[in-house]
């Protein structure tokens, strides 16, 4: 066990070489070389910065990736998208009081609404309420979002008999296999669609703030395809992880009302009667614990990809040779008793110890690390700490009664079983 982990923290440690296999965790167990045709259809291994193997596709396509989404600068040109999201996050709230009273609020539903319009303003330009398919006719904002989204999450967590029986994983999965092709039919032609339409803008040359636009004049390089991949990974990878932390860390503040009540004192103390903004993040350290804390105890993304090993090499003073493959875990070091203190405790104040760095984003390693490193890791803080902000400072929480027991986990980002659900209660 030592052993296994002194690996995993040493292949993050070292700038190294290594590739990525898959994009999707479940499959994370095996070799791409292994899977089905149909499932590598699904990952789309080489199409997008997160599976594509470390070469010069992928510093291509990360370069393309922080120009115009994720890095500061695009993060700048991104924040009006971002201030309206938060905006009507609130607002959809203050509705729900308004129309259900002391009815408790489904937290997920609202917040992955507006999380998932905010993916496609960076994507594609507009929050799309419909698009016309060629294959599939006219499809509504919530056809999109089930198709680009929901789908492909939940046949990630499909059970395929064969992994309980490894020994017979040559015979095929045909019912896995033509699902996992008809999504990807589906998410395909959709994207399709959307870039044909944003073309469209392109050439009357309407100047739009948005990945699509950027790569059909930059990435020359880029086949139809791989545009599409490209575009779909900011939307997945936008619209699940952030809203796993935010929701964890609403169900912790709402559990623990002293929490949330120190929370709301630092949030007043500095923002007073104004309503908190990107710029106040940094003067509210106990927010900032909160978003780390939650990151500790509910890593999103508990199990990367294998790392494949391009050249012998010796790591953490064990000899890797070449061609060897080695499976990431970090549910062992994010809650690892030796290094913290009462690990199963959701515990913010631990990350306000001087020993910290402020700026340090890695205080866990729930972003990964070294050159294959998280890249929307500004992105998620911003969202998610103002989102937190925002709703203590606006709203008292309360968990409805019975939701303290549901904390069972599903799925490969470590999502919340059954959604939160909270009682809310406007401050003034
Ligand atoms: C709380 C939120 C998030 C967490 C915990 C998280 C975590 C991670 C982890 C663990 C990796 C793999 C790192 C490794 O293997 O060493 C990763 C990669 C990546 N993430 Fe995130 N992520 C989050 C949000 C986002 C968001 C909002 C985006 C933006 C669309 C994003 C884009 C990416 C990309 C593009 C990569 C691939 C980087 C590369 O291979 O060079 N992530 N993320």
């Amino acid at each position: 066990m030592k052993h296994k982990m002194m690996v995993q923290i040493a292949t993050l440690a070292k700038d190294w070489r290594f590739r990525y296999q898959a994009m999707v965790t479940r499959f994370s167990s095996i070799s791409t070389r292994k899977l089905p045709k149909a499932l590598s259809t699904l990952t789309s291994n080489k199409c997008m910065v997160v599976s594509s193997d470390y070469d010069d596709f992928h510093i291509t396509v990360k370069r393309h990736i922080i120009k115009n989404v994720l890095g500061p600068n695009a993060q700048k040109r991104h924040r009006g998208h971002r201030d309206t999201m938060i905006a009507n996050i609130v607002k959809d709230f203050h509705a729900h009081v308004k129309n259900n009273g002391i009815q408790p609020v489904n937290f997920r539903n609202v917040f992955q609404s507006e999380l998932f319009g905010l993916a496609m303003k960076e994507t594609v330009g507009s929050d799309v309420q419909s698009v016309y398919v060629e294959e599939l006719g006219r499809l509504s904002k919530h056809e999109i979002f089930g198709i680009l989204f929901k789908d492909l999450v939940e046949v990630a967590l499909d059970v395929d008999w064969r992994e309980f029986f490894p020994y017979l994983k040559w015979i095929p999965n045909k019912t896995l296999e033509r699902k996992i092709e008809r999504l990807s039919f589906r998410r395909q032609a959709v994207m399709t669609a959307i870039i044909k339409e944003q073309s469209k803008r392109v050439t009357s040359e309407e100047e739009m703030n948005c990945y699509v636009n950027y790569l059909l004049r930059e990435g020359k390089e880029l086949t139809e395809k791989q545009i599409a991949m490209l575009l779909w990974e900011v939307i997945i990878l936008s619209s699940d992880t952030t809203m796993v932390t935010s929701e964890w860390a609403m169900y912790e503040l709402a559990k623990n009302a002293k929490l949330q009540d120190r929370l709301y004192q630092e949030v007043q103390s500095i923002c007073s009667s104004d309503k908190i903004t990107e710029e106040k993040l940094c003067q509210l350290p106990y927010l900032e614990a909160v978003f780390h804390e939650t990151l500790r105890k509910y890593t999103p993304i508990p199990i990367p990809f294998l790392r494949f090993a391009h050249e012998d090499t010796e790591l953490g003073g064990y000899y890797i040779p070449a061609g060897t493959e080695i499976d990431i875990n970090f549910y062992g070091c994010n809650m690892d008793e030796n290094q913290w203190e009462k690990p199963e405790e959701w515990n913010p104040d631990r990350f306000l110890d001087k020993k910290y760095d402020r700026n340090d984003m890695h205080k866990t390693i729930a972003f990964g690390g070294g050159k294959r490193a998280c890249t929307g890791y500004q992105q998620a803080m911003l969202i998610a700490c103002t989102a937190i902000g925002r709703l203590v400072q606006e709203f008292q929480w309360r968990l409805e009664d019975g939701e303290e027991e549901n904390v069972d986990i599903v799925g490969i980002i470590n999502q919340k079983l059954h959604p939160m659900h909270a009682i809310i209660r406007p401050r003034n």
